[in-house]
């Protein structure tokens, strides 16, 4: 907290009354100085608690920014709140709810105005697991995350009674400012609140955009993207030249995705890298600290809203003139050269009557398909890269697997090879299972009350799964923190477990209404670019380093602070 605030707030709260008072007059003025000195003192111990965070955890940008948006906010919302507190305490509905959150296990240290807010440290899905194993009962533990109850789920069979036997009471997600304007709503299929065009939407995703055949049909452009990665490498591997693999692999995705969302025309290198740079921007408003995650009642105030919303409104009027150029080039293209591989703007184009569908509509579905589906493929496929590197066991055994099955000197391996690589998909699952991209999933959010492990959860909670938690429960995985793919190897310890949603230790893509629709899509893209990576080449650290920096950040999604760095090397 800025000294000259703290000072100015104690004069104001020492002041004494230089002027006779009637009684009543006096009895409001102590009031009033109870109160003064209430907030003066929640004050002090949020400014203690975050003074950790602020001075102490500089590791992380969003911790800093969280804790300097909480003590900026931290007396006006208090000052809010203190005045809201009669009203809010006389409703029914409001005590009926706090006494079955009162009933759900929860950490102490709960601060006035802030919640555990302080407690979550700048990786909350770490901090999580700690409380969870310390506080947590049932595989439950509550949050006051500011002003909103966050359930924090992190037992398989609590998981299942909210992504399954209570799925329709938690589908809905949670009201976002920011994401209302980067999705124009949110009227895109992972963060608009549950109903009909939810479903509407959500169906185009599953039933037009990401099938099996439309996935498919981009065969083509993955094997050309992949060849292009191959070229670069093979370049550096000439001198033995260190590459930032990550940083390739990122690019690679993001081309990947923006072949599906505006095919091949009219793209250029400029359209892809303003694409990739729009990404990054989405991901940084919606991955940092949001006031309105925490404090919706403060982020209604007009003032407030212009505030948290000016970042968002600048993106997406960039958004919005790189796709209405994108989709008017698509409307005055004849229907003739559309061909067999119509991309997402074309199939959006083509279901406007049919669902109703507004310009609008049709940019947040595009939107969406980038930050969905770039993200955390580039991720879950670095961290695959990443594990082979760390265990070179493991990258000798599937090279001798693509190795054996792909003839020597062939110029690639082709989705066709990619059936019998049973390893190859034994370590992408392990790397899924241990590294998972969103470890705490999308928060959803309840639209009813429902029960789950004997308490009632009621309506309006935001929920948080940790499969991150679920994937590494030793009850279910045998030495859970190892990097073991065999595990998933026919007569393995999890041959039978897979990540399409029905077992809940193993969640990476969610589970139920809510769950990804994007693995056909990721799925050949990471295995193909895996196989031909070690396929071609051997890789190697950089000369002097001993290990991989497996320091994360936690965001819209968990990656590596620092980049992967190797030299590839031509076998001979
Ligand atoms: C390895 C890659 C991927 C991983 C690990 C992943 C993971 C996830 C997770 C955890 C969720 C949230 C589920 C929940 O809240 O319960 C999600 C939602 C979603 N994903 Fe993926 N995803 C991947 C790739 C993709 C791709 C490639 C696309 C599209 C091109 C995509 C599109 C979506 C969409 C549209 C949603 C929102 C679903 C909804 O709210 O109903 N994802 N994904």
């Amino acid at each position: 907290m800025p000294r000259r605030f703290y000072i100015s707030m104690h004069r104001c709260i020492d002041r004494k009354p230089n002027h006779p008072f009637s009684k009543q007059q006096l009895r409001v003025e102590q009031q009033q100085e109870r109160a003064s000195a209430m907030a003066a003192q929640v004050l002090q111990q949020v400014y203690h608690s975050l003074h950790d965070l602020l001075w102490h955890d500089t590791s992380s940008p969003q911790a800093s920014a969280m804790a300097t948006s909480v003590l900026l906010v931290a007396f006006p919302l208090l000052a809010l709140l203190l005045v809201r507190r009669r009203l809010s305490s006389s409703s029914a509905a409001t005590a009926a709810r706090e006494q079955q959150l009162a009933k759900l296990p929860s950490p102490p240290g709960r601060l006035p105005v802030i919640g555990h807010l302080h407690l979550m440290g700048s990786l909350p899905h770490v901090t999580l697991c700690d409380l969870a194993a310390k506080h947590g009962r049932d595989g439950l533990l509550l949050l006051r995350l500011g002003s909103v109850p966050t359930l924090f789920v992190s037992s398989a069979r609590a998981a299942q009674a909210v992504l399954r036997t209570n799925d329709h009471a938690f589908s809905s997600r949670c009201d976002s400012a920011v994401a209302g304007i980067i999705f124009y709503g949110p009227s895109d299929a992972a963060f608009c609140p549950y109903g009909e065009h939810w479903r509407q939407v959500k169906k185009i995703a599953t039933t037009h955009l990401l099938t099996n055949k439309k996935v498919r049909s981009y065969r083509h452009a993955r094997e050309r993207e992949v060849r292009l990665v191959l070229d670069k490498v093979r370049e550096a591997a000439k001198t033995r030249t260190v590459i930032d693999l990550t940083e390739m692999l990122n690019e690679f995705s993001n081309d990947i995705i923006s072949h599906a969302v505006s095919g091949s025309y009219p793209r250029d290198e400029n359209t892809n890298a303003l694409f990739r740079e729009l990404t990054e921007a989405n991901s940084t408003l919606l991955g940092g600290f949001n006031l309105d995650d925490y404090f919706p009642v403060l982020a209604k105030l007009g003032i407030v809203r212009r505030m948290l919303c000016a970042g968002a409104h600048k993106v997406n009027q960039r958004w919005d003139e790189l796709l209405d150029r994108l989709i008017d080039a698509h409307e005055r293209r004849p229907a003739s050269e559309r061909g067999e591989e119509s991309d997402f703007i074309d199939v959006l184009l083509s279901l406007k009557e049919e669902y109703n569908l507004t310009r609008d509509h049709i940019k947040a579905q595009l939107v969406v398909m980038f930050q969905a589906g770039t993200d955390t493929s580039f991720v879950a496929l670095d961290n695959v890269i990443v594990e082979l590197v760390r265990n070179p066991a493991v990258m000798a055994k599937l090279q001798a697997e693509v190795r054996t099955a792909v003839p020597k000197g062939k110029e690639m391996v082709t989705e066709d090879d990619l059936e019998s690589f049973t390893y190859l998909r034994a370590i992408i699952k392990e790397t899924l299972r241990l590294r998972i991209p969103a470890p705490l999933l999308v928060p959803h959010l309840s639209m009813a009350d429902a029960d789950v492990e004997g308490y009632t959860i009621p309506s309006g909670t935001r929920v948080l799964i940790n499969v991150g938690a679920l994937s590494k429960d030793p009850s279910y995985w045998e030495k859970p923190e190892e990097f073991i793919p065999e595990r998933f190897m026919e007569g393995g310890s999890a041959a039978a477990m897979d990540f399409r949603g029905n077992d809940f230790p193993f969640l990476p893509f969610g589970s139920g209404r809510r769950m990804c629709p994007g693995i056909n899509f990721a799925m050949p893209m990471i295995e193909l670019t895996v196989a031909n990576l070690v396929y071609h080449f051997n890789w190697e650290l950089p000369p002097g380093e001993k290990g991989v920096d497996m320091t994360e950040a936690f965001g819209l999604t968990v990656h590596r602070v620092k980049n992967l760095h190797v030299v590839p090397v031509v076998p001979h």
